[in-house]
């Protein structure tokens, strides 16, 4: 698309212009060498994706390809009103909430034998089945449930069209690229096209695309068909959660103003200002952060296990927020509805 800047070079043009969202270069510093200590651990190489995750496929295989094509075609917009209100979803003996509960529905379905993962099911299933699949154990339904049902139709139709109804045909059409692969989803999907404007230019974030690509060389385990030469060239994912935790952690501030209206729990709109200022320079940041910590390992010659990349930080960085929920809840996230992240 001309004229339409990379998630990266928006998320320059918006830190270098942002009013109400900072980057403070001494918390930048300080999660560097929080994730220095991490550099030789088990969460920051591409094997953490399974090891640490037991909802995730184990297997590398077409079907877990599809597995985490309709998953991160359905991965955004979880948060519900109050925390103790939420959709949660029991598996294998244990409660899911968040993300984590679209993957125990997922997996839930395929344990009772509707294949979900299957783009001839899931071009045509009804607003009805798809209920019942992403059914929560409260009274607090997964939000945006119709979106869901539509986006699956929508996206299941285009899968069996241009890619013989897997998504693996689609990663072998990208040469092994990650950027290629990245717009051959937006291209094909529709749901998937994160763009919006700031300051009269035209920016993207491509939260879901930047993901499924992350994702899919995860569970390729970046062998085979999932070895991307230019897997590093994939920014963070700019969701509500990085944001909240780069500012739990120092590395990001919010103007008074910006952080009242959080506090409050005001809905921002997708594409509102201080949204897209909130998205930007979380991705910024993180991408200094990343700067920060090669340098910190080669002044330290520090062992690394493999090339340490956005992908791997903001893995980590969301589990980290995930495991310290609690420490954060004083910490707003922005509240937005919609399909993007
Ligand atoms: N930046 C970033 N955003 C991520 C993820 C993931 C899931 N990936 C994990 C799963 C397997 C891999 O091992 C990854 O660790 C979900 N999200 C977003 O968070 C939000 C949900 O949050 P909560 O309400 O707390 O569940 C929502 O916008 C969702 O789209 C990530 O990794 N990075």
């Amino acid at each position: 698309m001309d004229g339409l800047l990379t998630p990266r070079e928006s998320a320059e043009f918006i830190a270098e212009n942002s009013r109400d969202v900072f980057i403070d270069g001494g918390g930048v510093r300080r999660v560097a060498e929080l994730l220095l200590a991490k550099a030789a651990g088990p969460e920051l190489r591409v094997g953490a994706w399974k090891a640490l995750h037991e909802l995730n496929p184990k297997a590398a295989d077409e079907a877990a390809v599809n597995w985490v094509f309709v998953t991160d075609t359905l991965n955004f917009s979880f948060w519900s009103e109050s925390d103790e209100h939420r959709c949660l979803v029991g598996y294998g003996g244990k409660t899911y909430s968040g993300y984590w509960s679209l993957c125990a529905a997922v997996n839930r379905a395929l344990d009772e034998g509707i294949p979900i993962t299957s783009a001839s099911y899931y071009a045509t299933v009804t607003l009805d089945e798809v209920r019942h699949i992403l059914r929560s154990d409260t009274d607090v339904p997964m939000p945006l449930i119709e979106e869901r049902h539509r986006i699956l139709n929508e996206t299941g139709k285009i899968l069996l069209e241009k890619f013989e109804g897997s998504f693996l045909n689609c990663v072998r059409k990208s040469d092994k690229s990650a950027q290629k692969l990245l717009h051959l989803v937006v291209e094909s999907f529709p749901s998937y096209r994160d763009v919006t404007q700031f300051e009269g230019k035209r920016i993207s974030f491509y939260k879901r695309a930047q993901i499924l690509v992350a994702d899919t060389w995860s569970v390729l385990e970046g062998k085979g068909d999932g070895c991307f030469k230019d897997i590093s060239r994939i920014t963070m994912f700019a969701d509500y959660r990085l944001p909240q935790v780069l500012v739990y952690l120092g590395a990001l501030k919010y103007s008074d103003e910006l952080l009242e209206k959080l506090l409050k729990g005001e809905v921002l709109s997708y594409g509102n200002r201080q949204e897209v200022e909130i998205r930007g320079c979380s991705l910024w940041c993180v991408e200094l952060i990343r700067d920060c910590l090669l340098e910190l390992t080669e002044k330290k010659d520090e062992k690394t296990s493999g090339e340490i990349n956005s992908i791997l930080l903001d893995y980590f960085l969301w589990d980290y927020a995930r495991d310290h929920r609690e420490d954060m809840k004083g910490i707003p996230f922005h509240r937005t509805r919609c399909i993007y992240y």
